[in-house]
């Protein structure tokens, strides 16, 4: 008995061994065909066992020699794009390569001819929708799904992203960016010419998104710490906007938005069941925002409900939600022949715009602010642009529509493009082959049949940095071949790119996909080569809130440099005592001390979800009056 057992065991396991042999020899084959260098490692980088346990067998396999591991390890290590950047692909030879494993074959590119070709073909490339699965968990959505369904969901989501709504998000992220300073300055008692050192910097740009992406989301007006909602404010709206948690609910409705934002990775990994009965404040933190959101989602399409079905007229303003509900619930029902989202679908709609709008556009802030502190010369210059666009003019007088395309062409825009090419929120755009067929392709110059079902990772952020795509020169701050690591918003302004210029049809882009139809940077700047700057990635299924994004980004810097600079905080090393006492070349070493700290610093960012400083890393700044400045004003701090 226990020998026929021990048989059958052995035999399953032959069977197993066999399966997975066999698999990754066909994947060998199939990476060799592609005439692409390739790689062979023993499991795919994105199986979900390795990245939650990479950490332990990292120190094993190095333990053994270099020579060994070097030419594959790398790609199984996330953020791995960040760390080496270009070494690989030179290492390699070629700017796309092969991965093949037991499971999967996967072709990482950086090769911005290529990314073109892919983005612009949706049908023979579309996007790796089982990597999304697991943000489906609120309902299916327009970022989850491929297809006719994604179809359905990208028409009636798009109909939010117009004009009309960036104007009421631009006038929504200057109230929102001075409500930021404002809570600033109000700790400082509101007449100091300085705050204090700011360490929570990135929590603080994260409230800007959350509480821009509740009014652009929901239609709510969403408060900073010592804020009044506004006279006249719906009495249904209040219980939303609240400081306070209403009855019924722990939290309130924006705390309950951070919590599931703040605990995404433990809902997408633990299980909802397991989640509640879990002794660990993590747990029980995210089971209770998990809860309270929910609970608000159901009201709040409820409400939207009656409003809708009592005939009530659009609010002006943003509000996605009500507008998902309004093609749901409103007149014309089934009529028009509009396709409709089922309730879990609003949901799940109204949950990804505030992922996909959140941390992604907190991240770019958070970055831009501390790169000007970083680089006191660009932060200069983009307040002269500031100065020559608003002079001293009141920001809540500010028109969307006279002055959208000059703040674009401006510092200001340049400013935002070199962040999101440096320091993209999303690093990676994974795609696939279509499974009906194998596809041809050129890359590198020479035309590569792709097998049907092939993995494809866009690593956008080294496309972002390719010096055979962008004109670069020797980097002054380094002494490094190319400039292209070096946070340069002047390069905006260089001369044009010949593969640059206007957009090119998408091989299905008869069918309109709604959204943002202009380019992602000014007309009147550089231009960088289709497919090497792709932060929203591109074609049909770029990011819908491009638009609303770069809109926010632009407010809050032409609000913050209107009035203040922003400076790195030098306390680890001297205080404000000896910093006055100081001259002018003691206080510049001092200053170059904080800025390879604060460049040190950034080069840790790890993506969790989204690229970010994670663990607690921060670059501590203060933000102070023009005029008081004691160290970027110096014309020798570059
Ligand atoms: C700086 C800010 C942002 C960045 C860098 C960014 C980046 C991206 C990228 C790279 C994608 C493509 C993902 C993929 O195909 O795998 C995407 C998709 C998307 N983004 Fe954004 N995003 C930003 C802001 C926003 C905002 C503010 C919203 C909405 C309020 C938004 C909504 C979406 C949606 C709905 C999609 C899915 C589109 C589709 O698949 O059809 N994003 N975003």
């Amino acid at each position: 008995m226990v020998s026929s057992v021990l048989a059958g065991m052995g035999v399953a396991l032959a069977f197993t061994v066999y399966v997975i042999a066999s698999g990754w020899r066909s994947n060998i084959q199939k990476a060799r065909k592609t005439g692409l260098p390739y790689i062979i490692v023993p499991i795919h980088p994105f199986n979900p066992a390795w990245q939650l346990t990479f950490w332990f067998w990292k120190p094993l396999i190095m333990a053994f020699p270099k020579s060994w591991w070097e030419g594959w390890l790398f790609v199984l290590l996330p953020n791995w794009e960040y760390v080496t950047r270009q070494e690989h692909f030179k290492r390699l030879g070629s700017d796309s390569f092969v991965v093949a494993s037991p499971g999967d074959l996967t072709m990482f590119t950086n090769d911005a001819d290529a990314i073109h070709q892919i983005t612009m073909r949706r049908e023979a490339f579309p996007k790796d929708v089982a990597r999304y699965g697991v943000l489906a968990m609120f309902g299916s959505s327009v970022l989850t799904t491929e297809g006719s369904v994604w179809r359905m969901h990208r028409k009636v989501t798009s109909a939010s992203f117009n004009e009309k709504n960036a104007a009421h998000t631009f006038a929504e992220a200057i109230r929102q960016t001075r409500g930021m300073i404002d809570l600033y300055f109000r700790m400082e008692g509101g007449t100091a010419n300085s705050t204090k050192t700011i360490t929570t910097l990135e929590h603080d740009t994260m409230t800007w998104a959350l509480n821009i992406i509740g009014y652009v989301g929901f239609g709510l007006r969403l408060l900073w710490p010592g804020q009044e909602l506004p006279e006249g404010t719906d009495p249904k709206l209040v219980k939303y906007g609240s400081h306070d948690p209403p009855p019924g609910f722990s939290l309130t409705f924006g705390e309950s938005l951070a919590g599931v934002l703040d605990s995404i990775v433990t809902l997408l990994v633990v299980n909802w069941g397991l989640l509640k009965l879990l002794p660990f404040s993590f747990a029980k933190k995210a089971h209770v925002a998990k809860e309270d959101y929910l609970k608000y989602m159901a009201e709040f399409l409820h409400d939207k409900m009656e409003d809708v079905q009592a005939g009530s007229p659009p609010k002006d303003g943003m509000d996605i939600m009500g507008q998902l509900v309004r093609s749901k619930y409103g007149k014309g029902d089934g009529k028009d022949g509009q396709a409709k989202l089922e309730d879990s679908e609003i949901i799940g709609n109204a949950f990804i715009m505030t992922l996909a709008g959140h941390e992604t556009t907190a991240n770019t802030l958070h970055f831009t602010l501390l790169e000007l502190a970083n680089n006191p010369l660009a932060q200069r210059r983009l307040q002269k642009d500031v100065d020559r666009l608003f002079g001293d003019s009141d920001p809540s007088t500010w028109d969307y529509e006279k002055n959208v395309n000059a703040m674009l062409a401006s510092h200001i825009g340049a400013c935002i493009n070199e962040t999101l090419r440096m320091i993209p929120a999303v690093t990676q755009v994974p795609k696939i082959v279509s499974a009906d067929s194998d596809q041809a392709l050129v890359v590198g110059g020479e035309k590569r049949v792709l097998p049907a079902g092939m993995g494809i990772t866009l690593v956008a952020l080294c496309a972002q940095r390719n010096p055979h795509f962008w004109p670069t020169k020797p980097s002054e701050r380094t002494g490094a071949a190319t400039d292209l690591d070096d946070y340069d918003p002047e390069r905006w302004y260089r001369v044009d790119s010949s593969r640059g210029g206007d957009s090119e049809e998408a091989e299905d882009e008869g069918e309109d996909y709604g959204g943002f139809k202009g380019e992602n940077t000014s007309a009147s700047m550089f231009r960088p080569a289709r497919g090497s700057f792709i932060p929203f990635s591109d074609g049909p299924r770029s990011c819908l809130g491009r638009r609303i994004a770069m809109v926010e980004l632009i407010a809050a810097l032409a609000v913050i440099f209107q009035k203040y600079s922003i400076e790195l905080a030098v306390d680890a090393w001297a205080s404000d005592e000896q910093v006055a006492a100081m001259g002018a070349q003691e206080r510049r070493q001092l200053y170059r001390r904080a800025q390879d700290k604060c460049r040190a610093t950034i080069d840790e960012a790890t993506t969790v979800i989204t690229l970010k400083l994670n663990g607690g890393k921060h670059v501590p700044v203060r933000l102070v009056r023009r005029g008081s400045e004691r160290f970027v004003r110096d014309e020798a701090l570059l």
